[in-house]
């Protein structure tokens, strides 16, 4: 508050004190509001003072020198010198500074235009606001060389126009992140830039400017291009090349490059090989050491093995060098597949040692040989090179007392020429196979030489030993026209001399005779005694026969039991006659055999050369007809041809095809003749004998059929019919009469040998439910000699089957009854011709009575056959025969008149004495 000193004068003198003490408060008051003021005012003289030394040091500060000093300047003398003074002082000084500055900056800023210019890299500088505002000459040559001023242009407009390469401007992307950016395939008029765009920021951190550099790197690009291609090139080359290529790494074992050919071999793909351990696939060691780099191995075209994905080993040569790529030490590794060379090599091994074998075990002798020559040049003699064990077998001489030795020193010599050389001079000159035969005389063989050319001037020659061959060839030829057996010429022969005979009696006008000689019974010495035996009555008869007649007669033999003699000595058919009864007579003499006395007879047929017949087959063929008529006439006699003959053959020929048919025409019935039990008086059995109803001939007794039958064959099925029926038609009479009737079946030997016998009856039987024991079986005694062990074989299956077995036609052949106990027999049938003869023939009756005994003492049962009579009936029962059979009981009845005459009797008993009575 502010006081007027009017009002302070006259208030003092006439104011009370309470006046004065208030007016002294007032002016107390007022004195302490001056001091506050004056207070203030030395602040603000202070703040002043403050405020010049402030704003001068601040002018300093700008002008840039040092601020004013308190301790050398107070505020009296700051009032008292002139502040704008020093701050102008200090101005000019900075002035004449910032002058000197200036002129060094711009040195400096035309330092670096010459720089900036004289840079290979193209400079812009681009503010933010994307105006370009500084460039080097390079930049302009690339962007605008044509345009004179472009400061402040649009960059965008100026640069990226002439951009090839796609995408954003590089500076889009600085002013985006804010950050350096690069773009390498920046491209204009095909060349390849790589661009650096740097931002520059203001104080504020926000980017003022753009700097981008612009460098040309078409020539590192095309370098690069380049080296790729190179690359591509040199791996499409590794990829082709039929090695195995890869780049391992030592350190780490990797493996860094790998061929397609590797990854072919190891059977997988780049990517399961690249990158991955080598010892996996390519040194497959257990302990998975480098061999180069731990072993210390040399490892140069040297076989190993290579491991391939599926497990399976693969051979290879390897080969491997330590090279170093861009400083780093790899090893290159190279290697081919060789399990085509290992399989060829094995091959070969083998072949080789198949070679070597077959070399050393062939039965032919194989000598290597080296031509030697004159000193002209001429082919002289040949060297042993080699000779396989065969040869020093054939030559009984060692290898090495042949080889280096010439021909001529082992070889014989003929007119001073070493043995062959005139065909091995061919063999080596023309170089062709050549073969010939040798007889070596003082070997005594004869040898095939096969000589082929081998290496230069040598050939190799294969000895065969023929020696045998030869001999069998001779032999087959001597097999073709003459009689293995007999040695007697064959029917090849007899042709070709009948030929040349007749030839000579129609030159010479003569007559010529042919007989056809069949032995009698000559198969009953076979199945008796065996072939042996039957061999050996042949040769002697052939000897017989040989030694009978002339020289100038022929004795041939035309297979089994058929010879015939020729003769073109005869001038009339008593010279004929003759001949045959001396023929006959040569044979009458038995033949010892085996200590038995055989006697030999023969059936012969005689033709007549020219009255029948003027060639060999028809002679042949009529002979061979005249002489079943001397079979038919009672054997051991001699018949003439007559046109007869022939119409008999025909018979039989036409026969033989009506039995064919016969089955199939159903022209077989059966009849049965009733077998007696001797002692009980009891019929107990039938036997089934075969009839055939012929369209033609009628009623065929089965002796007139059955020898054809067995010679056709036919009796295997006529046979099988046979039992079937008789099976079938006993088990419906058992079925009808109640009555258990034995069925005897006769049994062919062709029948009997048939493997399916056993096996067939069995079904059979089974089929019909027949019981086994009502079947019997009848064999002829010959049929079981003909072979004893299979006979022995085939009875005791039949046996072991139920079945019961007789022997039929005892006492015909030439049987031991030593043979019978092999035999698993119930039964043996007495013949007929014993029976027959029993009041007659003394004999005959001791040796039924000897063969009852006989079979007796070994459990058998017998059966005589062919009682006509109340004597020979009586005789059997004096003699304990077991069980008869024969006209005096019964003819064979059809099942008809079999099964009536069982319905019309009581018993079987009562039938069997009706039947007996009724026909004596
Ligand atoms: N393989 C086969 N052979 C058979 C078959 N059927 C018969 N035969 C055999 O044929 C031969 C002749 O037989 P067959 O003409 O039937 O003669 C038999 C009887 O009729 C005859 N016989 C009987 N009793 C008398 C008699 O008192 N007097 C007399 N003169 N003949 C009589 O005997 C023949 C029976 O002989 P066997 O068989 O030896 O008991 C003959 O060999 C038959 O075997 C067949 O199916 N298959």
């Amino acid at each position: 508050m502010k006081v007027s000193p009017e009002t302070a004068e006259s208030g003092v003198e006439n104011l009370p004190f309470s006046d004065l003490q208030q007016q002294l408060q007032v002016v107390k008051q007022q004195l302490s509001g001056l001091s506050q003021e004056k207070e203030q005012w030395l602040q603000r003289e202070q703040d002043l003072y403050r405020y010049i030394r402030l704003k001068t040091n601040n002018m300093l500060e700008v002008i840039g020198t040092l601020p004013l000093a308190a301790e050398e300047l107070d505020d009296d003398r700051l009032l008292s010198i002139d502040p704008i003074g020093i701050v102008t002082d200090s101005f000019h000084q900075v002035l004449d500074n910032l002058k000197q500055t200036n002129a060094e900056l711009s040195l400096a800023k035309e330092e670096i235009q010459a720089i900036f210019n004289a840079s290979g890299a193209g400079i812009m500088v681009v503010d933010a606001a994307l105006r370009l505002r500084a460039y080097n000459n390079r930049g302009k040559d690339l962007f605008f060389p044509s345009v004179e001023e472009v400061v402040g242009v649009n960059f965008r407009e100026l640069v990226c126009h002439r951009r090839q390469s796609t995408g954003e401007c590089l500076f889009d992307k600085v002013l985006q992140d804010g950050d350096v950016a690069e773009e390498s395939d920046f491209t204009i008029d095909d060349r390849f830039y790589h661009v650096v765009a740097t931002p520059i920021h203001d104080l504020a951190g926000q980017i003022a400017y753009i700097i981008l550099i612009y460098t040309d790197i078409t020539q590192l690009k095309r370098q690069e291009t380049a080296l790729k291609e190179a690359e591509l090139r040199l791996r499409a080359i590794l990829n082709g090349t039929p090695a195995a290529i890869t780049l391992i790494d030592p350190t780490t074992h990797r493996i860094v490059f790998a061929n397609q050919t590797l990854a072919d071999m190891i059977g997988g793909q780049l990517q399961e090989i690249e990158g991955h351990i080598c010892h996996k696939f390519i040194c497959p060691r257990e302990e998975g050491q480098c061999p180069i780099t731990d072993l210390g191995e040399t490892i140069d075209k040297s076989e190993r093995r290579l491991v391939r994905l599926d497990g399976t080993i693969l051979p290879i040569i390897k080969t491997v060098t330590k090279i170093e790529l861009e400083g780093q030490i790899l090893l290159l590794e190279s290697f081919v597949d060789i399990s085509a060379l290992k399989d060829e090599q094995q091959r070969r091994k083998e072949s080789e040692e198949r070679y070597r074998t077959l070399y050393s075990t062939m039965r032919e002798g194989v000598a290597q040989f080296k031509m030697l020559y004159s000193a002209d040049g001429v082919p002289s003699s040949y060297e042993f090179v080699d000779v396989n064990p065969a040869f020093e077998k054939i030559f009984s001489v060692a290898a090495r007392q042949v080889v280096g030795r010439s021909a001529e020193d082992i070889f014989a010599v003929v007119d001073a020429v070493p043995f062959g050389l005139e065909c091995f001079t061919r063999v080596v000159r023309e170089q062709v196979s050549s073969e010939f035969e040798y007889e070596f005389s003082e070997l005594n063989k004869t040898l095939r030489i096969s000589a082929a050319p081998t290496s230069s001037g040598c050939f190799s020659a294969l000895f065969e030993d023929i020696t045998q061959r030869k001999k069998d060839e001779a032999r087959i030829a001597h097999m073709a026209y003459f009689d293995a057996l007999t040695d007697l010429p064959n029917r090849l022969l007899l042709k070709d001399r009948l030929n040349q005979m007749l030839t000579r009696a129609q030159r010479n006008n003569k007559q010529l005779a042919l007989f056809f000689l069949d032995l009698d019974h000559f198969k009953r010495v076979n199945d008796t005694f065996g072939h042996d035996v039957g061999d050996q009555l042949l040769k002697i008869v052939a000897d017989r026969l040989k030694n009978a007649l002339r020289h100038c007669d022929s004795v041939c033999r035309l297979g089994g039991d058929e010879f015939v003699v020729l003769s073109d000595m005869i001038s009339c058919q008593n010279d004929a006659v003759k001949l045959a009864e001396k023929i006959h007579a040569t044979l009458k003499d038995p033949l010892v055999l085996r200590n038995k006395e055989i006697f030999v007879t023969t059936s012969i047929g005689i033709a007549m050369y020219p009255a029948d017949g003027d060639d060999p087959d028809t002679l042949i063929k009529n002979a061979d007809a005249a002489m079943y008529q001397s079979k038919d006439g009672g054997r051991d006699e001699f018949r003439f041809y007559s046109s007869n003959a022939n119409a008999q053959a025909l018979e039989r020929l036409l026969l033989a095809n009506d039995l064919r048919k016969a089955l199939d025409h159903e022209e077989f019935y059966l009849v049965y003749q009733p077998q007696i039990d001797l002692d009980k008086g009891q019929i107990i059995g039938v036997e089934a004998l075969l009839r055939w109803n012929h369209p033609v001939l009628g009623h065929l007794s089965p002796a007139q059929f059955i020898p054809l039958a067995e010679e056709t064959g036919l009796i295997l099925p006529i046979g099988r019919w046979v039992l079937l029926t008789a099976c079938r038609q006993i088990r419906e009479l058992q079925q009808l009469s109640g009555v258990r009737l034995r069925l005897a079946v006769n049994l062919s030997a062709k029948q009997f040998r048939d493997v399916g016998l056993v096996s067939s009856i069995r079904e059979l039987l089974a089929d019909i439910g027949l019981e086994t024991d009502l079947l019997e079986l009848e064999i002829t005694e010959s049929t079981l000699m003909d072979n004893i062990d299979n006979a022995t074989r085939t009875l005791h299956s039949l046996r072991e089957m139920g079945l019961t077995l007789a022997i039929d036609d005892f006492g015909t052949g030439y049987s031991s009854l030593s043979y019978l106990h092999h035999f698993p027999l119930q039964r043996l049938k007495v013949d007929k011709t014993f029976v027959r003869r029993l009041s007659t023939h003394p004999e005959d009756s001791a040796i039924t009575e000897a063969i009852i005994v006989m079979a007796h003492t070994m459990g058998i049962k017998v059966v005589a056959e062919g009682i006509e009579n109340k004597q020979e009936l009586e005789f059997l029962v004096s003699k304990n025969c077991d069980e008869a059979q024969g006209f005096y009981f019964s003819r064979p009845l059809t099942m008809s008149q079999l099964t009536e005459k069982i319905k019309d009797n009581e018993s079987v008993q009562a039938f069997c004495f009706f039947a007996a009575g009724d026909q004596p």
